[in-house]
C-alpha cells in the first residue's frame, strides 16, 4: 500500500474546506490529520480532529497545508508550515502584495504553491487568453466574473490572473464583478474590435473541480524541496 500525503486543512468549515474534507472521506488519495477553521464547529467531517485557528501551536506533524480560507487567516499558516518544514497549497485570494512576498520568503524552506484557480478548465483557458490578446493588438480587453453572493474580494483571482495572461499578450484588461445567489464561479473574457468581437468563458459548477486540482497538488508536493511551485509543474 503506498502511504498518502498527511494534510492539514484551513478553512475547514469554509464552501471549499468541507468540499476537501468530503473529496478525502470518500477515499482521495489523502489523510486528514487535522482542520482547522476560525472556531471549532458543527461543520467539520467526523472523525478528523479540529483546531481553532487561535490553537495552531497544537496541530499534529503533516506533510502539507491546504488552505482555503481568507486573506486576514493566511499569515499564521504561511508560518506554520515554515516553522514546521511543511508543503503549502493554497487557493485563498485577495492576498496583499506583503502576503506574496511572504511566500516568496517562505519558498527558500518550503514548498509553495499558490493559485487563484484549481481548475484544468481555467489553466487551459489562460493560455487561450494570452494567445488571443497576442493575435488581436488594439481590441478591447474585458474581463467580466461572477460569483456567490458570499465571496469577499472583487476582482477574483481568477480573473485578476487572467488579466495578467492577457498581459502577457499585450492587451491591458479591465474588469468588472457580479456577486449573486450561489454562482460556483463564472470568467468571461471579451476582446472587442471594430465590427467584431470573441468571447471566452469558463463556468464551474461545482467546488470538486478545484478541490480535487488542491488535493493533487498537495500529494505531488510533498516531500519536494524548497521553492515556489506552480499548479503546471504538478500536472
Ligand atoms: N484557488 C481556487 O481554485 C479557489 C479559491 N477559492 C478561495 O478560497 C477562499 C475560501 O473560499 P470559501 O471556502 O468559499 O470561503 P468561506 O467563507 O466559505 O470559508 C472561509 C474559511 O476560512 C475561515 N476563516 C475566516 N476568517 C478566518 C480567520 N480570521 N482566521 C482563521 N480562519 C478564518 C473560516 O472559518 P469560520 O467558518 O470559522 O469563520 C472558513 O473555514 C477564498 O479566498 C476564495 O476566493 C475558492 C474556490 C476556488
Ligand atoms: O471565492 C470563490 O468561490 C472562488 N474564488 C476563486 C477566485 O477568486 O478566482 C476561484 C473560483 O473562481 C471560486
Amino acid at each position: 500500500m503506498t502511504e498518502t500525503a498527511k494534510l492539514l486543512i484551513h478553512g475547514a468549515s469554509g464552501r471549499m474546506g468541507q468540499a476537501l474534507l468530503r473529496l478525502c472521506a470518500e477515499g482521495g488519495n489523502c489523510t486528514v490529520v487535522g482542520a482547522v477553521s476560525r472556531k471549532v464547529g458543527q461543520r467539520v467531517i467526523d472523525g478528523v480532529p479540529q483546531f481553532a485557528s487561535n490553537e495552531l501551536a497544537g496541530v499534529p506533524a503533516f506533510d502539507a497545508a491546504v488552505d482555503f480560507s481568507l486573506a486576514e487567516a493566511f499569515d499564521p499558516i504561511l508560518a506554520l508550515c515554515a516553522e514546521r518544514g511543511a508543503a503549502l497549497v493554497s487557493g485563498t485570494t485577495g492576498l496583499s502584495e506583503a502576503q506574496r512576498a511572504a511566500i516568496a520568503e517562505a519558498s527558500a524552506r518550503i514548498p509553495v504553491l499558490w493559485a487563484a484557480n484549481f481548475s484544468l478548465g481555467v489553466a487551459v483557458l489562460s493560455e487561450l487568453v494570452e494567445r488571443a490578446a497576442a493575435a488581436l493588438p488594439g481590441w478591447d480587453c474585458d474581463i467580466v466574473e461572477a460569483h456567490h453572493a458570499g465571496k469577499k474580494d472583487a476582482p477574483s483571482g481568477t480573473a485578476l490572473a487572467l488579466g495578467e495572461a492577457a498581459g502577457q499578450g499585450g492587451a491591458l484588461a479591465r474588469y468588472a464583478s457580479l456577486r449573486a445567489g450561489d454562482i460556483v464561479g463564472e470568467h468571461l473574457i471579451q476582446f472587442a474590435g471594430i465590427g467584431e468581437r470573441i468571447e471566452l468563458v469558463h463556468r464551474a459548477t461545482n467546488r470538486d473541480i478545484f478541490a480535487r486540482g488542491a488535493l493533487h497538488a498537495a500529494g505531488r508536493l510533498s516531500g519536494r524541496a524548497p521553492g515556489v511551485y506552480r499548479l503546471r509543474d504538478l500536472l
